[in-house]
Formats: C-alpha cells, structure tokens, sequence
C-alpha cells in the first residue's frame, strides 16, 4: 500500500538568475493535511506548480500518486485549486461546476449528487443558477473550490483557499478538509493565516525558497520554544537572516 501521495525529493528551480526552490524534499502521507506557509513570494505557488507538473524544475524529482507528473490519468484524481480563479464568466456557477465534473469524468449518474454536494460545502447552493459575472471575489473563490471537490479527489492542492472567505464560512471549509482526511484524503495547502495554519497535521515553513523547518504545529512550538506557529515563523525567519549575515 502507498504510504505517500506526494514524494518530493531535492528539488531547485530558478526563473533566470533567480532561484526560487533551493533543494526542498517534503513527503505528504495519505490522510494527513500538509500545509505550506511562508510570506509573499516564498515560493509556495511554484513548488504547488512543479508538484501538479505545469512547471519544470532544474533538479529533482517530484512524484504524485507514485507517478512523475504531467500525467493526465493522475490530475484527475487531484482536485486542485489555483490561486487566481479560472471561470467562465458567460456561464452559471452550476455549469461551471458541471463542466469541470464532465472533465475530470465525473460519472453521469453522480453528477447531480456530487455538484449538490459541492455546492452545499461553500455555502453556494442559492446562487447555483447565477451567472459567475454577478459573482463577488469571494464568491468566485468558494466556487473554484467547489469545482476541486466535486470529482471526489484522492488529493486536494488548494493555493491560497480562503482568500476573501468570511470567518464563518472558513470554519465550514476546514470543516470539510477534517472529513476528507478522515475518509483517507490527502490534502496540500498553501495559506498566510496562521490559525490556518495551526489546524494542519503537519507545515513546512517556507522562505526566500528554502525550506526552513518542518514539522506537527505543536513540534514546530516545542522546537522553537513559542507559543504559536506565527512566532515559530518570525523566530525561523529571524535565524535564517542571521545564518545570512554570519557568511
Ligand atoms: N513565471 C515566472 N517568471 C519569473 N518569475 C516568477 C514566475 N513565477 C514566479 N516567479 C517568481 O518566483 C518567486 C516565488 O513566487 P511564488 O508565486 O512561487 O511565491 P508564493 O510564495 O506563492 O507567493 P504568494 O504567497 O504571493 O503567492 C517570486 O519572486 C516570483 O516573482
């Protein structure tokens, strides 16, 4: 049986003479949520993209489901959540959904079901019928998650999920990631909340690139002897910029 969904190993890639992944390794189990934290421009989003296949890497190697990635068989079993919303303005949100489910070869008997369900999960089953143009910002990114759910993934990759959600409506989401992982669904998560970040199994801080600890939240607090993952980063952060000035 396989023990991880994601295997990435010694990975670095640079835009031109800017390395922005330097030899960053992270294992993701099945059935854990894994969360990827860092400031703006860590390199969380590149390492999502070099894990889905949609960018190259200069070294390394990064496996999904045991498979090197690009592979189309395999992007249908992740539901995956990009940053910036890929909609079609002209159509409902139900279409919308419907047409990323007809994608990823949702079975036609569970359409109906499954598009509910999703729906139901972002608190968007009012608004099904609405065009995505009337949408807001955050209406817009609750139904991108929906189209990642709604074929029923073995993993969930969520760039900047919550983004424009209200607190609420957050509790339900992260409540719905918790059943996943129950059901033996593997989850990888980007976020810059940092009570987000204390509800994952396992981080991986992230910082100009490299990989700056690793670990549970509560290992991470113990390890840097804090009381929040907010000053485990800022102390990390602070270590790393010294390491800097002592070479
Ligand atoms: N296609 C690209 N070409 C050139 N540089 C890029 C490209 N994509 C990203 N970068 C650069 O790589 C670095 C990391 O960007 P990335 O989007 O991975 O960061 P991030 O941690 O996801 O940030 P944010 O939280 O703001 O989304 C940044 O300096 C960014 O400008």
């Amino acid at each position: 049986m396989r023990t991880n969904t994601i295997e990435v190993t010694d990975v670095a890639k640079s835009f031109g003479d800017n390395p922005v992944l330097k030899q960053i390794s992270l294992r993701l189990p099945v059935g854990q949520i894994m969360g990827l934290i860092g400031p703006s421009g860590a390199g969380k989003t590149t390492l999502v993209k070099a894990i889905l296949g949609m960018e190259k890497v200069d070294a390394g190697t990064t496996t999904v489901l045991g498979t090197t990635m690009p592979n189309r068989q395999i992007m249908q079993r992740i539901g995956y959540m990009a940053q910036s919303d890929a909609l079609y303005e002209d159509l409902t949100a139900r279409e919308n959904i419907r047409f990323f489910a007809e994608l990823m070869s949702v079975p036609k008997a569970k359409l109906t079901a499954a598009i509910d369900h999703a729906a139901t999960v972002v608190n968007l089953t009012e608004a099904l019928d609405r065009r995505v143009s009337a949408y807001s910002g955050g209406m817009k990114r609750r139904l991108s998650l929906a189209i990642a759910l709604v074929q029923d993934p073995d993993l969930l990759i969520l760039d900047e999920p919550t983004v424009g959600i209200d607190p609420e409506l957050r509790q339900q989401i992260w409540a719905e990631l918790n059943q996943l992982r129950d059901a033996g669904k593997s989850i990888l998560v980007t976020t810059h909340v940092m009570d987000e970040a204390e509800r994952c199994d396992y981080l991986m801080l992230i910082r100009e690139g490299i990989a700056l600890a690793q670990g549970t939240p509560g290992a991470l607090e113990q390890e840097y002897a804090v009381p929040t993952i907010e000053q485990v980063f800022l102390k990390a952060g602070r270590l790393q910029d010294e390491s800097h000035r002592d070479i």
